[in-house]
């Protein structure tokens, strides 16, 4: 499996409207351009609470978002998320993320943090985070086989519980409602609530996640703000933390179709969730605050707004919709699929917790182990000598183990050390996995050697050398330029502004001055004379 660059809806348009839309359409580029230049350079209005229609501009164009009010949920919830998210701020938990956009690395303006069921990761923009695993169970005192201290493993918790929250409530409104439609009305959750509908044009993800998705099954209307009681399914897989603080980022790019404002997270749809699946959102611009969660936040700043867009549309207006400190929102039904979203900057710092349904067929640890395990029974270790045979030189067993060979060293081991050890000082969860993982690909570099020791073996018919030429010359060309990608990125001049506990690290490395290991890190040689043997035969 090759590294996916799903920078999808690569619907990036530029940071004005104005000259960009003349000059991409010059370019030649896509259906975007027609739209800047319908627009020409005007700005398409959008409208605010305050505003005469956004009530039913919300309910005719935006009806998948929900607000729950910050008085709606348990005033100790608020306290127990708002006292982890200044923990983990405080221990340096969260980053900014050295994302990749349309080829190009691009560090997040807002610093993150992944906290879900243990063994998840979640991929964005050419990145795969590794959840911090948070903790359904109380911590007994002395618990052993603890891979964070108790203030982490408290502050994930309440993350947990949180998500328990919003999960409740969304199994509350599709049951109460909505079979996942959009149909429900606006209203919907317990507390307080309203929604909205609007658009925009389309767009892009500067610094927000680049791909296309969709959001919510869906849910009916409900009831304030009882956790309801049915156990709901942990729909909610994993949570993305934001934080930013606004007095020290100086270059916010200011909102270009709209002029909503300055953007923390530009127009986007969430990558990487199950089709359909809700998101949502606590926001929390005042962690300090004590009581639910109020006005407050706001008085020293704007306040911070999510904004919401239609895909591909000038017409519709666009959304603002404020949020107070505490305040959460839902992204259900198709939203995130036919609406782009953005982040508005207020004038206080602030945290959110994004819940989400992540795709994770292929991003668990049991899945990789699995995977490993599948490659390696082509492998037989004789237990005296400790010498190593591939049980089969088929093709498929080949192309098998070649293709998992490249999916653990690209999608696992190469991404997480690329994160560097930046959570090693708080959390050990992936140390040991990680290690194992790398055992297994240490094995994968030996049964490649062993295919190519087949291939030029001329006691083996041609027929089947060339097989397994073949087979080995896709895998190795892929596997060389993954590693050329990887290589450049870690080395690349962002990179080297890290400190050194978060600064990408290039693993696994060897070279020359190296213990030798099966094969060469640098392909090059090995698929000139793949190439040269397929030539001959
Ligand atoms: O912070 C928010 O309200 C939403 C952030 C967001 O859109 C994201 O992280 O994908
Ligand atoms: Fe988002």
């Amino acid at each position: 499996m090759r590294v996916r660059t799903i920078e999808r809806d690569g619907t990036r348009v530029s940071d004005s409207p104005r000259t960009p839309a003349v000059s991409r359409a010059e370019r030649g580029c896509s259906a975007r351009q027609k739209l800047l230049q319908e627009l020409g350079g005007q700005h398409i209005p959008f409208l605010s609470p305050t505003d005469t229609g956004f009530q039913q501009l919300w309910e005719s164009s935006y009806s998948g978002l929900a607000l729950r009010q910050a008085e709606s949920l348990p005033s100790d919830l608020h306290e127990r998320v708002r006292s982890a998210l200044r923990s983990l701020q405080r221990r340096g938990c969260l980053f900014r993320d050295l994302v990749r956009i349309r080829g190009r690395d691009v560090f997040t303006a807002v610093s993150r943090a992944l906290v879900g069921r243990p063994g998840d990761t979640y991929r964005y923009l050419g990145t795969r985070l590794f959840a911090l695993p948070w903790h359904e169970e109380e911590r007994d005192g002395g618990a052993a086989d603890v891979c964070c201290d108790r203030e982490l493993s408290d502050a994930c918790r309440a993350l947990w519980e949180l998500n328990q929250f919003f999960c409740q409530d969304v199994e509350r409104r599709e049951a109460a409602g909505g079979q996942g439609t959009s149909d429900d009305p606006p209203k919907g959750q317990g507390g307080s609530e309203d929604l909205p509908e609007g658009q925009g044009v389309s767009d892009d993800p500067l610094e927000g996640q680049g791909g296309s998705d969709d959001p919510p099954g869906g849910q009916g209307s409900s009831e304030p703000d009882a956790l309801g009681t049915g156990l709901a399914d942990p729909r909610f897989n994993i949570t993305l933390l934001n934080y930013m603080d606004p007095a020290a980022m100086k270059d916010l790019k200011e909102e270009p179709y709209y002029g909503m404002g300055k953007m923390a997270v530009s127009w986007h749809h969430d990558e990487n969730l199950v089709p359909q699946s809700p998101v949502a959102v606590y926001n929390c611009s005042s962690p300090d605050e004590k009581g639910a969660g109020s006005q407050d936040g706001e008085v020293d700043g704007a306040c911070w707004r999510v904004g919401l867009k239609v895909a591909w549309d000038i017409h519709t207006p666009g959304l603002a919709l404020p949020l107070q400190s505490g305040d959460c929102y839902y992204m259900r039904d198709d939203l995130n699929r036919t609406h782009q979203h953005c982040v508005l900057a207020g004038g206080t710092p602030r945290f959110s917790s994004t819940h989400r349904v992540a795709e994770c067929s292929t991003g668990t640890l049991d899945y990789i182990q699995r995977r490993c395990r599948e490659a390696l029974e082509n492998l037989h270790v004789d237990p005296d000598t400790g010498s190593k045979t591939l049980r089969s030189l088929q093709p498929s067993a080949l192309q098998l183990s070649e293709e998992i060979h490249n999916e653990v060293e690209f999608e696992w081991l190469r991404q997480y050390w690329f994160q560097g050890r930046r959570c090693a000082p708080f959390c050990s969860w992936w140390s040991k996995p990680m290690e194992q993982l790398e055992e297994s690909w240490d094995q994968m570099e030996s049964m490649t050697q062993l295919a190519l020791a087949a291939a030029e073996d001329e006691g083996s018919s041609e027929e089947r050398r060339r097989e397994v030429a073949e087979t080995l010359l896709a895998a190795l060309t892929d596997r060389q330029e993954q590693r050329q990608t990887w290589r450049d990125r870690c080395q690349s001049s962002l990179a080297q502004t890290l400190p050194p506990e978060e600064a990408p690290v290039n693993r696994p490395y060897w070279g020359e001055d190296d213990p030798p290991r099966p094969l060469p890190f640098d392909l090059t040689d090995i698929i000139s004379r793949v190439e040269s043997l397929l030539w001959r035969l």
